[in-house]
């Protein structure tokens, strides 16, 4: 989606407005990055919500109504302490399932000067089907991804609000992580522009071969893919990386910062 800049109820309605055309068909739901506010970061002391309540109320009705996952995308989620950039995975039955704010904040988008990174991971179960979420700068991270993988992701999904200028990083990355853990990535980036950037749209899907299943263009759309968990398994039987390891070499090569 097209986020409009610091206008979560303007937001909100272009979210219902997608789900009546596609939750019904689907069983997961991927939103973008920070989708509620944008990067308006400056005015977030008035416009977060406070304690990702209106948000989590907002997707766990939505999942319900349509009998849908919702990987959430991410909010600005005030406390009395900080402000966190954080993912809520609701399932269809409309709980909780995982909360995860963005642990690798992005300078180049000032996130530094006005939120905290967290401290948790991002891993959860969706019809025993183990994800992970992270947010946007967090694939730059691989050592972080496949932490995850190593505690039995097989799907990752990555919300996102990702400039046009490094759209080929944005692919390549993903592409990589998804070979290199031989696991499904479901990214989710918006279209769009706000008064510092033209973000590159561009959402993918990708098999854990590294194939395509489905990609958006520059604008805002819908992009949907079918995937069969058991292409994840096979893949890791056809080249068992997981196996071939040698972290017991890694750990004595390993740098401690
Ligand atoms: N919102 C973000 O984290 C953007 C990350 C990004 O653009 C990058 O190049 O990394």
């Amino acid at each position: 989606m097209d986020i409009a800049f610091g206008e979560p109820e303007k937001n909100k309605q272009t979210v219902v407005r997608y789900m009546e055309q596609i939750a019904r068909n689907v069983d997961v739901v991927v939103l973008p990055e920070l989708w509620t506010t944008g990067y308006d970061l400056a005015r977030l002391g008035d416009i977060a919500d406070e304690n990702g309540e209106d948000a989590k109320t907002f997707l766990s009705s939505l999942a319900r109504a349509y009998n849908v996952h919702i990987v959430g995308g991410s909010v600005a989620k005030k406390t009395e302490r900080q402000i966190t950039n954080t993912m809520y995975i609701v399932d269809r039955n409309g709980d909780v399932v995982c909360e995860y704010s963005k642990l690798h904040l992005f300078k180049l988008m000032d996130e530094h000067k006005h939120l905290q990174a967290g401290e948790t991971t991002g891993i959860f179960s969706l019809d025993g089907v183990t994800g992970a979420g992270v947010i946007c700068y967090d694939i730059r991270f691989p050592e972080w991804i496949r932490a995850h993988v190593l505690h039995g992701a097989e799907v990752l999904f990555v919300v996102a609000e990702w400039p046009l200028v490094r759209l080929h990083h944005w692919r390549t990355l993903l592409m990589a992580r998804a070979i290199e853990n031989q696991c499904y990535v479901v990214a989710c980036n918006r279209a769009g522009k706000d008064p510092n950037n033209e973000f590159a749209g561009h959402s993918l899907i990708i098999d854990p071969w590294g194939n395509i299943l489905a990609e958006g263009d520059e604008q805002e759309t819908v992009i949907v893919a079918n995937i069969d968990i058991n292409e994840v398994q096979d893949v890791r039987a056809r080249i068992p990386i997981f196996s071939d390891r040698r972290p017991d070499v890694y750990k004595k090569f390993q740098k401690n910062d």
